[in-house]
């Protein structure tokens, strides 16, 4: 819902082609816009509901490494983030580390606000406040 890389990087096409029906001149430069994708309705049912299950259930056959293209994090083909892998393995550790440690919860238990900026990488309108509670004993940090 949230691609950290909004927007691919500028890509220019080195000879004439044709891109899902479009002719694409030599030179064109194009932008393939990766948020939007990830919230085509055509694909995504409830596509502005947080429902990471989906890819567990009927979306369970769709892989991050670029050859599914409505799902494109890290975009695809030759250009495509070189550090994809080290950015899940880095993901998971840091995401298990926090959950093991800590309690998490938001000031008055209300919602945290996910509005969105504009920005190359993504960023938030409202800063995340977050009240983070240790809940292990004090030898284990
Ligand atoms: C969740 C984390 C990340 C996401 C979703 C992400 C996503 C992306 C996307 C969408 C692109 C543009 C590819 C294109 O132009 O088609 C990109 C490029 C790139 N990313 Fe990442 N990235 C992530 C983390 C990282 C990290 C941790 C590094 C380095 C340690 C990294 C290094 C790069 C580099 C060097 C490029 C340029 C590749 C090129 O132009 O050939 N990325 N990334």
């Amino acid at each position: 819902m949230y691609p950290p890389g909004p927007l691919a990087g500028p890509h220019q096409a080195i000879e004439d082609c044709n891109i899902g029906g479009y002719h694409t001149a030599k030179g064109t430069r194009l932008i393939v816009n990766i948020w939007k994708l990830h919230r085509d309705p055509q694909v995504w049912s409830d596509p502005d509901e947080f429902r990471p299950e989906r890819f567990l259930k009927e979306h369970s056959n769709i892989s991050y490494q670029g050859q599914n293209f409505e799902y494109i994090p890290f975009s695809s083909g030759r250009r495509m983030c070189p550090a994809s892998s080290f950015a899940l393995e880095m993901i998971h550790l840091t995401l298990a580390r926090i959950l093991q440690g800590f309690d998490l919860s938001t000031p008055m238990g209300k919602p945290v606000d996910m509005s969105e900026g504009l920005g190359i990488a993504l960023p938030k309108v409202k800063p995340l406040e977050v009240i983070i509670t240790p809940r292990l004993s004090q030898e284990l940090y």
